[in-house]
């Protein structure tokens, strides 16, 4: 059956560049997608978007082109809280793809931890609004303290304007908690402003929580896009992105999210948006923690010495 994309959706790009910036040996692209390919893989009845494919494959040669050694690899909502394709890549990974899942209320022990011989370790809770319907936070709550046994996190996903309101479920989660993209601060106010205050506040105050300072593509408002060979892209997300490395250095990741759902104006050059990291990780060390160190600590905990 052949599937209709989302009217206006954009693709991912055809043919990086090589990153001029180059990689620390061992780091780890801690948050991309696979969807499906829809043919092996369907999407989800309840999605709010309708893909192209990009799958493990790709995943893989993107992976080796841009020179990381490894991936996290996040479910994606179009596949609701059907783990099969995020699962299906992490097995073929031969050790170098961990997963995070979306799992419901119902899920068994025994799902559970098939789940994790595949590699995952964390689920996701998803609370923007234009990508999910809303699940009870009483079962969200009840899904966290079904993990943590099993030593996994949840990585959240919010818009910066509803933190004030999910504060005090955030800090009530039994386990480490990972921020998606810095939760989506509005970066045409500024970084020191009350709303990414807040932000940091919520990082300072708790150290469990962590924060992927991923998709400047997504946040910039004035770019300018990582295409046609710039290597200074979305000078605007620098100072919010650069602030939460140099204050959280340990309880910093870094992803591409390719294949980069839901982008409207433009599709970043992988290859130039990789050059954004060192923008924001300005020291040899500072790019170890945020790509190698970091990342392994939290998904290959039993290759740290
Ligand atoms: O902002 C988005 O549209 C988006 C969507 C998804 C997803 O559909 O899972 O994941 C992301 O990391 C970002």
């Amino acid at each position: 059956m052949h599937v209709q994309k989302t009217p206006g959706w954009l693709d991912w790009h055809p043919a990086p560049s090589r990153p001029r910036f180059v990689l620390p040996a061992g780091s780890v692209d801690a948050h991309c997608h696979v969807f499906g390919p829809g043919a092996e893989f369907p999407f989800a009845r309840e999605r709010k978007y309708t893909p192209c494919d990009a799958g493990k494959h790709q995943l893989f040669a993107l992976r080796d082109h841009l020179g990381f050694a490894r991936n996290v690899i996040v479910q994606a909502t179009c596949h609701g809280a059907d783990n099969r394709a995020m699962v299906d890549a992490c097995r073929a990974s031969q050790g170098r793809a961990r997963g995070v899942a979306t799992v419901r209320r119902g899920i068994t022990d025994a799902e559970l931890h098939d789940l994790h011989a595949a590699g995952v370790r964390g689920v996701r809770f998803n609370f923007v609004k234009r990508l999910v319907d809303f699940t009870p936070k009483d079962e969200l709550l009840e899904i966290a303290h079904r993990i943590r046994p099993l030593g996994w996190h949840v990585v959240i996903y919010f818009e910066a304007v509803d933190l004030p309101e999910l504060w005090n479920f955030f800090t009530a989660l039994p386990t480490p908690i990972v921020v998606d993209h810095m939760g989506r601060p509005d970066v045409s106010q500024p970084p020191d402003g009350p709303e990414f205050s807040l932000f940091l506040k919520f990082m300072e105050e708790h150290p469990h929580v962590w924060s992927k300072v991923s998709c400047p593509e997504r946040l910039s408002v004035t770019g300018p896009a990582a295409l046609n060979g710039e290597t200074a892209a979305y000078r605007d997300v620098v100072p919010f992105a650069r602030r939460v490395v140099e204050r959280f250095p340990d309880r910093v990741l870094w992803g591409t999210d390719w294949p980069h759902p839901n982008l409207k104006g433009h599709m970043p050059d992988d290859g130039a948006l990789v050059d954004f990291i060192a923008h924001i990780a300005v020291t040899s060390d500072l790019q170890s923690r945020l790509l190698v160190d970091n990342p392994m600590r939290l998904y290959w905990p039993e290759e740290q010495s």
